[in-house]
């Protein structure tokens, strides 16, 4: 893939949630990301302002999708008033209005919400994959775009949505390196999984020739994803990054570019009038997307149906030899891995060898990540994390959830791998 700038995405026809600057927001959420960076009790009381900030916006809705957090509070009646000395059950009418609604069970619940009103935020405009994703983990659901895979974490946080829908790797594009942070930046639990055949179209303005295409914009995973494609179609294009790919298509509609196409779906195309140049572009026909599905609250692991269950841990002076007694503890169980990932741990970026190891070498600190065949709610699954918290200075359980076991062929997309909707 050429080198990518990253064009600032235009604030179109699709109202979405973003990150702004404070004092900038217009009826969007604002909110502080480097508040959430960091250890728990940060974490905890970072919440509180975010939630006051919710607080403070008031009853009404983000975006056209509303806010249950911030309901409307009666005005308090001045103390030893006659409403203090009236029975309730003898008020009617207007008077009533104004007393506090009893909290009903439904009301301390943390199960979801059902049906159509589960409000699910994924990243992205109307048209892109993760909106098919979200309504293929939760039919029917209230997809709510977020401009950045911050943002939708923030909504669930903030009980704006009740769902995010986050995609973390792809078949072809590898992971979504982003996702991974933020899944351990964020308490949000992994509720469930649902995987995507992601099928690309190239779009551009009615009537444009694909000779007089010298860009082509899209999101960094999709521009990978069809990478040898483009080059072999012979366009003699520059390749640029955009937060989505319906994004992509929306930025070219609206401000009218003849000399630019986007890779995105064919939703996309009907969604903000473009033409279906080429059809089927991914580098594999067999391109898939896995997307997790995160709750505020963890889901009861089962043993009835296959799980998954998703784990992040570090040890701090071991490096990477840890790795190897982790995989151990699964080899010796007879668990699969189905994913391994490391990232960079943010809080020991490089470390110099000191006297003793004679050397000038630097090396990284590792988070590890893996998910692996197994509930845990079986015993094994319990045994291996044991095993595992043994070896390490930090281990996090990111959720146990059902496998999707959709199987994995271009165009399918029935199967919701997910127990809490
Ligand atoms: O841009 C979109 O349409 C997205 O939903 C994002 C995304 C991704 O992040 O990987 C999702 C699926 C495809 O792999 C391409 C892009």
């Amino acid at each position: 893939m050429a080198a990518a700038s990253l064009i600032k995405a235009p604030i179109g026809q699709n109202p979405r949630l973003a990150c702004q600057a404070p004092g900038r927001s217009r009826g969007s959420v604002r909110c502080s990301l480097s508040s959430v960076v960091g250890g728990r009790s940060e974490w905890l009381s970072s919440c509180a302002v975010l939630s006051s900030k919710v607080a403070a916006l008031g009853p009404h809705s983000v975006n056209g999708h509303a806010s249950p957090a911030p309901a409307p509070s009666p005005a308090p009646a001045p103390e030893g008033t006659v409403l203090d000395l009236i029975p309730v059950s003898s008020l009617t009418g207007g008077a009533k209005k104004n007393l506090p609604v009893p909290l009903r069970i439904a009301d301390l619940s943390p199960a979801p919400m059902h049906g159509s009103e589960l409000r699910v935020a994924y990243q992205g405009v109307p048209g892109a994959y993760s909106e098919k994703a979200a309504g293929k983990a939760y039919p029917a659901c209230d997809a709510i775009p977020c401009d950045q895979f911050e943002v939708a974490f923030q909504a669930v946080e903030l009980w704006i949505a009740d769902r995010a829908v986050l995609p973390v790797e792809n078949s072809l594009g590898g992971s979504i390196h982003r996702n991974y942070d933020l899944l351990l930046r964020h308490r949000l639990h992994i509720v469930g999984e649902v995987q995507l055949p992601v099928h690309h179209c190239l779009l551009a303005l009615p009537g444009v020739r694909k000779e007089s295409i010298t860009r082509v914009i899209s999101h960094p995973q999709a521009l990978a994803q069809c990478e040898h494609t483009i080059t072999r179609m012979g366009l003699n294009v520059v390749r640029e990054a955009f937060d989505d790919t319906a994004g992509a298509a929306e930025y070219i509609a609206t401000n009218g570019l003849r000399d630019t196409a986007a890779i995105a779906s064919s939703r996309a195309a009907e969604l903000y009038g473009m033409e279906v140049l080429a059809d089927g572009i991914q580098d594999d026909s067999g391109n898939v997307t896995r997307f997790v599905m995160l709750a505020r609250e963890p889901i009861v692991p089962r043993t009835d149906r296959p799980f998954k269950t998703s784990i992040v841990f570090a040890h701090d002076k071991e490096g990477t030899s840890v790795l190897f007694k982790v995989l151990s503890a699964f080899a010796f169980r007879d668990i699969s891995l189905t994913k391994i990932e490391s990232r960079p741990h943010r809080h020991r970026p490089i470390r110099l060898v000191d006297d003793a190891n004679r050397g000038t070498a630097k090396h990284f600190e590792y988070m590890f990540y893996i998910d692996f065949q197994a509930s845990l709610a079986e015993p094994r699954a319990q045994n291996a994390l044991a095993e595992v918290q043994e070896f390490t200075s930090f281990l996090r359980v990111l959720g146990s959830y059902p496998m999707d076991m959709t199987p994995m062929t271009a165009g399918s997309s029935s199967t919701v791998a997910s127990s809490d909707s």
